[in-house]
């Protein structure tokens, strides 16, 4: 079977009147099905960019983007994004929020609008779905913009550091959330984060980009007894601790 993602030579140079940026430079990477990894770097080592080529939201100057197998040319629903900002429309209701996707898709089946009412239940947002986007907390309208995101049925979700607006508590219950939903519906995932104990309790696997150009470093799988806990509850194992230091070092951090 096809890996869900495969990443393969990718180089992207921007050009402007002023310079030509060298972002990313002969990335190589492959992301198997419900795997949910996570890239982490400094400020401009290129995740954004990285992130962009594989919606297919930039065409990279060198080399090819696969998901599922199929090469990608465009942006496709096969992608599904969510954002450090939600983007609800103010005017819409919650329900027709979630809806959104699928309309602009011209998907907004009956069946379909169900199941975003059951995933807006599952998110314990059902009794909201007359509300608008002000009425609900920060946390409430990034779940509503998970099931916008997971109603369309992407095989890849794209997390651009989704919970880095939210305050501490709401941010350590929303990735318990994604991970255990996304696991359920087996869906592959890749997240940008700054945050390395996001990174270590939500991932089966870490990539460290260098920046200037943007490069692989390195790879860390995370070990089972990490992968196989929710985020939370991670954070309190042995072995999390050792691996935060190891990852720390590499960027340049003191021994705790
Ligand atoms: N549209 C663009 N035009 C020109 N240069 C760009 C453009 N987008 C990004 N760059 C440059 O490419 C490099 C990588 O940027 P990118 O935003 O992908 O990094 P990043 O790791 O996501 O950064 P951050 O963590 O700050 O969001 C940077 O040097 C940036 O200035």
């Amino acid at each position: 079977m096809d890996s869900a993602v495969t990443v393969q030579d990718v180089t992207q140079v921007y050009v402007t009147e002023e310079r030509a940026t060298l972002a990313v430079q002969q990335i190589n990477l492959t992301i198997e099905r419900g795997e949910f990894v996570s890239l982490i770097g400094p400020s401009g080592c290129g995740k954004t960019t990285l992130l962009s080529i594989i919606a297919g939201l930039i065409k990279p100057t060198v080399g090819t983007v696969t998901i599922a197998g199929k090469k990608v040319t465009e942006p496709s629903t096969r992608v599904g994004y969510m954002l450090q900002q939600d983007y609800l429309f103010p005017w819409r209701t919650i329900e027709d929020n979630a809806c959104m996707g699928l309309e602009i898709t011209g998907a907004l089946t009956k069946e379909a609008k169900q199941k975003v009412l059951h995933l807006l239940e599952e998110m314990g947002l059902l009794g909201f779905k007359d509300y608008y986007p002000t009425q609900l907390s920060g946390g409430m309208r990034q779940r509503v913009a998970l099931v916008r995101t997971l109603a369309t049925e992407p095989e890849l979700l794209l997390l651009d550091e989704p919970f880095s607006a939210l305050d501490y508590q709401t941010k350590l219950q929303l990735e318990d959330l994604v991970v255990e939903t996304l696991h359920a519906k087996k869906k592959t995932a890749l997240l940008v984060t700054h945050d390395i104990t996001e990174a270590i309790a939500m991932s089966d696997r870490i990539i460290v980009l260098d920046p200037n150009p943007g490069r692989i470093r390195q790879t860390f799988e995370i070990p089972e007894e990490i992968r196989t806990t929710v985020p939370f509850a991670a954070r309190e194992l042995p072995g999390f601790h050792a691996l935060f230091r190891l990852i720390w070092q590499e960027f340049g951090g003191q021994e705790a």
